[in-house]
């Protein structure tokens, strides 16, 4: 495996006096997908919002690719090569499908790449291509799903941390988006962190599998071990 790009070291953070994770590590190597799953509650989503900066961590450290993030705030983060799609996705509603995604590079300096990055997301994205004149408003959630992804491609991170992207969402387009997710670490190199409580669905494009419970890690294995072990697969994936 290559050098982790995100090293977690006893991350404890949470809302209020009581935390939620407690004492948090594990490494992510770049070029690869790390699935976070675990039960509700279990702190999945804080731990995205401690990763992003969305919550401060009381405790412990968060580097990407040896830098700290410590004290960067959540819009800075870009420029640290990290792209956050929170759980309800964060399309702006009142603005077309193509002002959302020439959102996501109006901060970089490249123009010419952030125009291509943009024409990239409607060949990964077809539906997006399709109604990229149509409001926020008037997409599905699928379409809206795959729009806050790309917004947050068209940065070019180097680590997209994604919450929950089959919320909600028909097996159909599930597939797709975890399909370009695997595409995108083959092709690219990306390097994701993936969120999800559909264990069935993001173990099979994953390379490592974080098992969050009561806010600590219970278990970080191959997810190919996990989807494979009898006990995981009776509490988590049903058969
Ligand atoms: N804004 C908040 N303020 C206070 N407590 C919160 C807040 N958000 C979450 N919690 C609590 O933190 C704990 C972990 O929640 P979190 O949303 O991180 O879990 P999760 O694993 O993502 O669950 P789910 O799969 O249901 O989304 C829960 O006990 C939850 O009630």
């Amino acid at each position: 495996m290559s050098s982790p790009l995100l090293q977690v070291e006893n991350l404890t953070a949470g809302y209020g006096p009581v935390p939620v994770l407690q004492d948090v590590g594990f490494e992510v190597p770049a070029g690869t997908i790390a699935a976070v799953v675990g039960p509700n509650g279990a702190g999945k989503t804080t731990l995205l919002r401690a990763l992003s900066g969305s919550l401060p961590a009381v405790q412990g450290t968060i580097s990407v690719s040896g830098t700290s993030l410590r004290g960067v705030p959540t819009e800075k983060l870009v420029h640290h090569g990290v792209a956050h799609v929170p759980e309800g996705r964060g399309v702006i509603g009142e603005l077309t499908v193509d002002e959302n995604l020439r959102l996501g590079g109006l901060w970089r300096k490249d123009r010419a790449d952030a125009a291509r990055a943009v024409a990239e997301m409607y060949e990964m994205f077809e539906p997006l291509a399709r109604r990229r004149d149509s409001s926020g408003h008037q997409l599905s959630g699928g379409e809206r799903q795959m729009l806050a992804i790309g917004r947050a491609l068209v940065a070019r991170p180097t680590l997209l941390l994604l919450d929950e992207p089959s919320l909600g969402l028909a097996p159909r387009i599930v597939d797709l988006i975890m399909t370009t997710l695997r595409d995108l670490r083959d092709r690219t190199g990306l390097t994701v962190v993936l969120v999800e409580q559909n264990a069935h669905s993001a173990l099979p494009i994953s390379d490592q599998a974080i098992v969050l419970s009561l806010g600590r890690v219970a278990v970080a294995t191959s997810a190919a071990e996990l989807a494979h072990d009898p006990e995981f697969r009776t509490a988590y994936l049903g058969f």
